[in-house]
C-alpha cells in the first residue's frame, strides 16, 4: 500500500477495471466561531458540537420548537477546529481516491459568510500539497496532470484561467529544490492567486449594493485537477493502461433564500440565477435521496448538469457544509442542515477509472473469456438441479457484468480515439503555432465563445469586467538545467467541452451525451467548422502546455494534452484498424453479391432467375444507398475513397427495382444504434444524418424485430469483430504474429494488425489454401448442421467469407466455436450456451424456421413463391408450404447449389441488402477499394449460379 502523509491508499498497480463501489456522499459540518461583527452585536451562539458527529440547538428559549435540537453526520467540527484538522479527518480520503483513478467531489455548502471560501482554499492546498508529495514518492509512475477552474455565475460558464489570462509558470532556478517541489509551491501559490482574482470579480458586483448581504458569493466555483498516469515503463507503448481521474472543489454561492437576499430587477435576476442552480442542487439531492426513483432533474441547472457525475454518478463525494452559530442566522443554519441530512442519504458509485489501450483491452476481454470458458468446461460439482440453476444464474449474472465493464471501457476508448483524431487533425491545421510550443497570451474572447458554443447560453458575462490582462510575455522557461517545463492553465476546447460535462466529471452516464461530444466534434458541417475555428486558435498555442508529465524522481517532461504520451493507439492503426477494413472489405463483396441477386446482369445463355424474377415484379424503385453515404460522410471521412464510390454507386439515373421495399428506407439509411455496440462507437461519429433517418430506421428495425427474432448483422458483425480479436492475441500469444516490417503495404499492415500475418502469407504462397478453405468451409457447414445453428447466422457468415485467404480468421475462429457448441452439446450441457442468439437448441431452429415461413408471405409476391416451390420440389396444392420450404432451407449440408440457395432466400427475407448497405454506411466502415491481392474462390456469386 502507497501512504501520502501517513494515510495509508491502495496501490495504483493493483488497480484494474475495478467494478464500481457504491457509497454515501460523506457530509461533514463544519461550525465557525462567531465574527467580530456578532460579537460587536451582542449576538449568541447557539449551537454546539457535543462530540465528534453531533451537533445540538441549545436556545433554552425556544424549547418547544417542532424543529429537531440534534443533528448527526459523518463528522462534525468545532468553531475552533482548524482547517488542516477537517481536512485530514474528513475530506483528505475522498479527495486523494484520485490519485487512484476514483473521480472525487469536494463541495462546501452554506449561507454567505459561514466560512465555505475559508475551508475550500485550505481543503484544496492541502490536497494539491498531498498529491505532489505523492507524485515525488512514485519514481515508477509518470504523471499527467491539467488543471481547470471555472465559474458559474447568472447560468452562464466562464473559463476563469482561459479568462484571466495568467500563465502558471515554474520558475527554472536550481537553488530552490527540486522541480517537483517548485511546480508545488507555483500551484498553490497560483490556487491561492485565483481565489484573489474571484474576490475582484465579487466586489466589483457588489459595487452599489447596501443591503446586509453585500458579501454575499454571487457565484459558483469549480477548480478542477485532472491527474492522469500510468507505469512509466509503459510511455508510449501499446499495451499502456491509464488511470484518469478528477478531482472537483466547488465553492458553492451562499445558499440564502433570494427573498432574503435580493430585492428587485437586475439583482432579482441575479439571485433567480443563483438560486436556480443551488434549488435545483437542493431538489436534486432530495430526490437522489429518495432512492433514485423517476427522473433526476439534473439538468435543470448548469451547476447539477455539471456536478451530475459528482452527484449520483461515478466519484467518490464529501460535503461540506458551513454553519454560522448565530442566533440570527437560526433559520438559515436549520436550512442547511437539512440540505446536509438529504445529502446524508445520496448515494454515489465510484469506480477506478482505466484508460486501458487497445492490446491492452483485448488482453483484458480474452483472458476474462478464457476464464468463463474453462468454466464452462469444467463447471464446480454441483449436488442437486438448484445448485445447477443457481450457478447458471450466477454465471449470467457475471456475463452481463463483463459486458457492461466491456461497454464501459469501449466507450472511454472511442471517446479517447474520437478526441486524439479530431486534435491530429487540428495539429495539421496549425503547424506554426504547435512549433510555438509554450504558453502565449490567450484571446479572452475565446472563453465566453466556446461556453456560449456548448451550452447555448444567452447570458453571456463578456461585458463585464473579468478580463485581467496578463502582463507578463516571458510565459516560457528555457534554461537548460532543467527540463523545460510550463503548467497551462488553458484548455483544448474540445478537451475541456468534453471533459467538463462528461471525462474529468467521470465517464457520462447518458448516453446521449456521449453522442453529443462525438457528433459536435466530427459530425455536423455547421458545428463542426466552429469547433475547428476554435481549435485553431486555441490547439496550437495549448497543445504543449496544457499537462505536465511529472516523474516522481523529480524530472519533468511538457505533454501534449491530444497525443498524451501513455498508451494511446497510433493515428496509423487507428485509421487503418484491422476490423473496419477487413469488414468493409467483406462487405463490399457481399453487398455486390445482394446486388447480383436482386438485380442482375441479363445473362442471355441463363434461364431467367429467381432474381431475375423478383427484380421485374416491380412494385417500388430502389436507388442505391451510396449517394446517402456521400452525402454523410463528404468531406468528413478520411476513409471514404473516390475509387470506391464510383464502384460502389451506380451511374447517374441508374436505377434498381425492388419489390415491396419501403419508400423511407428507399430514400435514406439510419445510423447505427451504438448503445449496445459501443465497440463500433467510433463510427457514430460519423451518423450524424438527420434523426429522421433514425426514425425510419427504427420504424424499420420495429418492424423487423416485431415479425421475427432475427439477429441483425450487426450482431454477427460485431461478434466476427470480438472473435477475431481473440484469435488476434491468441496468435500473439503464440508468438506467431511478431511485426517485422512497419513500413509495409497498407494490406500487410492491416493483416499484421489480426494476426493473420503468419496464416495468410502462408496460405498465400501455398497451393493447400484451396482445398483447406474446400475442407474448413464443409466443416463448418456440417457443424453448423449439427449444432442446429440459427440458419441467419449461416447465411451472413456465408456471404461474407469468400475463400479469401485473410477470411482464414474467420473460418478458423467459426470452427473453434463451433467444436465448442459441439462438445458441450454432447456432454449434454445443453442450457449452458442457451443464452446466445445463435442458440444451438433445436427448438430456436424450429421457430426460426417457422419465423421465416411467416416472412415469405410478406417479402415474397405469391407469383415468386409459386416459382420457389417448383424449384424447390413443393406441391403447388400442398399444405403449408412455406413451412416447408423453410424447413427444407439449409438442410443438405453437401449440396453446394441447395447452400447458394438457401443464403439467397435467406438473404432476401432479412433484408440483408438493406441491412448490410446500412451497415456499411452507417459504421464508417472505410471505402477502399478491395485489394487486388484478394483471391476469392468458390463463394463469389452470379445470379446464374444461385437461382
Ligand atoms: N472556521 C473559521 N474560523 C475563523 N474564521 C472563519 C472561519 N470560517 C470563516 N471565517 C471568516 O469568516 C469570514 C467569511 O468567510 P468566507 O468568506 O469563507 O464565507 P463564505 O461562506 O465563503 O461567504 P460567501 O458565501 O459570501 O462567499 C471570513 O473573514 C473568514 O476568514
Amino acid at each position: 500500500m502507497g501512504s501520502i502523509g501517513g494515510a495509508e491508499l491502495p496501490k495504483m498497480e493493483k488497480t484494474q477495471i475495478a467494478s464500481a463501489r457504491e457509497e454515501k456522499i460523506l457530509v461533514l459540518v463544519r461550525l465557525r466561531p462567531l465574527n467580530e461583527k456578532e460579537i460587536v452585536a451582542n449576538e449568541v451562539a447557539d449551537w454546539e458540537c457535543i462530540n465528534d458527529t453531533t451537533i445540538l440547538y441549545r436556545n433554552t428559549l425556544r424549547e418547544g420548537s417542532t424543529f429537531p435540537s440534534a443533528y448527526t453526520f459523518d463528522r462534525v467540527f468545532r468553531g475552533d477546529c482548524p482547517t488542516r484538522q477537517v481536512y485530514e479527518e474528513g475530506a483528505r480520503e475522498v479527495a486523494l481516491s484520485v490519485v487512484s483513478g476514483i473521480n472525487s467531489s469536494i463541495f462546501a455548502y452554506g449561507q454567505t459568510s459561514s466560512g465555505k471560501t475559508y475551508t475550500m482554499m485550505g481543503i484544496t492546498g492541502y490536497t494539491v500539497a498531498d498529491i505532489f508529495d505523492y507524485i515525488h514518492r512514485h519514481e515508477e509512475r509518470a504523471f499527467v496532470l491539467k488543471f481547470s477552474a471555472i465559474e458559474i455565475y447568472n447560468e452562464a460558464i466562464r473559463d476563469l484561467l482561459i479568462a484571466d489570462s495568467t500563465p502558471l509558470r515554474l520558475l527554472d532556478d536550481p537553488e530552490k529544490g527540486t522541480v517537483v517541489e517548485k511546480v508545488r509551491e507555483e500551484i498553490l501559490k497560483d490556487w491561492s492567486h485565483l481565489k484573489e482574482l474571484l474576490s475582484v470579480c465579487e466586489a466589483q458586483r457588489r459595487i452599489g449594493e447596501t443591503s446586509l448581504n453585500e458579501k454575499s458569493s454571487r457565484s459558483h466555483q469549480i477548480l478542477r485537477l485532472t491527474i492522469e498516469s500510468s507505469a512509466r515503463e509503459f510511455i508510449g507503448k501499446e499495451n499502456s493502461t491509464t488511470l484518469s481521474a478528477t478531482v472537483n472543489f466547488v465553492d458553492l454561492a451562499g445558499s440564502e433564500r433570494a427573498s432574503q437576499s435580493l430585492s428587485s430587477g437586475a439583482r432579482l435576476k441575479e439571485g433567480c440565477h443563483i438560486n436556480r442552480s443551488l434549488l435545483t442542487l437542493g431538489t436534486v439531492i432530495r430526490k437522489l435521496s429518495n432512492g433514485r426513483h423517476g427522473h433526476i432533474n439534473y439538468r435543470d441547472s448548469k451547476l447539477t448538469r455539471l456536478l451530475q457525475p459528482a452527484l449520483g454518478g461515478n466519484a467518490r463525494t464529501a460535503i461540506i457544509c458551513t454553519l454560522s452559530p448565530a442566533r440570527s442566522h437560526v433559520e438559515q443554519t436549520r436550512n442547511t442542515l437539512l440540505f446536509a441530512c438529504c445529502a446524508k442519504e445520496v448515494t454515489t458509485k465510484a469506480q477506478v477509472n482505466v484508460v486501458m489501450s487497445d492490446k491492452a483491452l483485448v488482453k483484458h476481454l480474452q483472458k476474462e473469456l478464457a476464464r468463463l470458458e474453462s468454466e464452462l468446461r469444467s463447471p464446480a460439482p454441483v449436488s442437486s438441479t438448484s445448485d445447477y440453476a443457481t450457478l447458471l444464474r450466477k454465471k449470467d449474472i457475471q456475463i452481463q457484468k463483463m459486458e457492461k465493464e466491456i461497454r464501459e471501457v469501449t466507450k472511454q476508448r472511442d471517446l479517447a480515439e474520437s478526441q486524439v483524431e479530431d486534435l491530429l487533425r487540428m495539429i495539421g491545421h496549425d503547424q506554426t503555432l504547435r512549433n510555438g510550443a509554450v504558453v502565449g497570451p490567450h484571446p479572452t474572447q475565446q472563453a465566453g465563445h466556446t461556453w456560449e458554443d456548448e451550452f447555448g447560453d444567452g447570458g453571456s458575462n463578456m461585458d463585464e469586467p473579468y478580463h485581467l490582462q496578463d502582463t507578463t510575455d516571458d510565459h516560457s522557461v528555457s534554461d537548460s538545467t532543467y527540463p523545460l517545463i510550463s503548467i497551462g492553465k488553458k484548455i483544448v476546447r474540445s478537451d475541456s467541452c468534453q471533459s467538463l460535462e462528461d471525462t474529468a466529471f467521470g465517464p457520462a452516464e447518458d448516453t446521449d451525451d456521449y453522442c453529443k461530444e462525438v457528433q459536435c466534434i466530427e459530425t455536423d458541417e455547421t458545428r463542426r467548422e466552429n469547433k475547428f475555428e476554435l481549435h485553431s486558435i486555441t490547439s496550437g498555442e495549448n497543445e504543449a502546455t496544457l499537462a505536465l508529465t511529472m516523474f516522481g524522481d523529480g524530472t519533468a517532461t511538457e505533454q501534449q494534452i491530444s497525443t498524451p504520451a501513455i498508451g494511446h493507439r497510433e493515428v496509423s492503426h487507428m485509421q487503418d484498424g484491422f476490423t473496419y477494413d477487413m469488414l468493409e472489405q467483406r462487405l463490399h463483396h457481399v453487398q455486390r453479391t445482394i446486388d447480383a441477386l436482386v438485380s442482375p446482369e441479363p445473362d442471355e445463355t441463363s434461364p431467367p432467375s429467381l432474381a431475375a424474377h423478383l427484380s421485374s415484379s416491380r412494385s417500388m424503385k430502389l436507388t442505391r444507398s451510396s449517394s446517402c453515404g456521400e452525402n454523410t460522410m463528404t468531406g468528413s471521412s478520411p476513409y471514404f475513397g473516390k475509387s470506391e464510390q464510383i464502384e460502389s454507386t451506380p451511374p447517374n439515373g441508374f436505377e434498381k427495382i425492388f419489390p415491396g421495399r419501403p419508400e423511407s428506407v428507399r430514400r435514406k439509411f439510419p445510423p447505427l444504434n451504438y448503445s449496445g455496440a459501443a465497440r463500433l462507437s467510433r463510427n457514430d461519429s460519423q451518423s450524424s444524418v438527420d434523426s429522421a433517418y433514425t426514425d425510419d430506421f427504427r420504424s424499420q428495425s420495429i418492424e423487423t424485430s416485431a415479425d421475427v427474432d432475427i439477429p441483425s448483422i450487426q450482431t454477427f458483425v460485431e461478434g466476427l469483430q470480438e472473435m477475431a480479436k481473440q484469435e488476434y492475441e491468441k496468435h500473439l500469444g503464440d508468438g506467431q504474429a511478431q511485426e517485422t516490417d512497419r513500413t509495409a503495404h497498407k494490406f500487410e499492415k492491416n493483416t499484421k494488425d489480426v494476426g493473420l500475418v503468419p496464416m495468410c502469407e502462408a496460405m498465400e504462397t501455398s497451393s493447400d489454401w484451396p482445398m483447406a478453405f474446400e475442407r474448413q468451409r464443409g466443416e463448418i457447414f456440417e457443424l453448423w448442421q449439427t449444432c442446429n445453428i440459427s440458419l441467419v447466422h449461416r447465411t451472413y457468415f456465408f456471404l461474407l467469407i469468400k475463400g479469401d485467404p485473410t477470411d482464414s480468421i474467420y473460418m478458423e475462429v467459426e470452427l473453434r466455436r463451433l467444436s465448442f457448441l459441439k462438445e458441450t452439446l454432447s456432454q449434454g450441457n445443453h442450457t449452458v450456451g442457451g443464452r446466445s442468439t445463435l442458440t444451438t437448441s433445436i427448438k430456436a431452429l424450429h421457430k426460426e424456421r417457422g419465423m421465416l415461413s411467416k416472412l415469405m408471405q410478406r417479402r415474397l409476391s405469391e407469383e415468386e413463391r409459386k416459382i420457389i416451390y417448383q424449384k424447390w420440389g413443393i406441391e403447388l396444392s400442398s399444405k403449408r408450404r412455406r413451412l416447408q420450404l423453410a424447413n427444407r432451407l439449409w438442410s443438405n449440408t453437401k449440396d453446394m447449389n441447395h447452400i447458394m440457395e438457401s443464403a439467397a432466400i435467406v438473404a432476401r427475407l432479412v433484408r440483408f441488402v438493406e441491412q448490410g448497405q446500412a451497415l456499411k454506411e452507417m459504421c464508417g466502415l472505410s471505402f477502399t477499394p478491395p485489394s487486388t491481392r484478394r483471391r476469392l474462390l468458390g463463394w463469389t456469386f452470379s445470379i446464374s449460379t444461385l437461382l
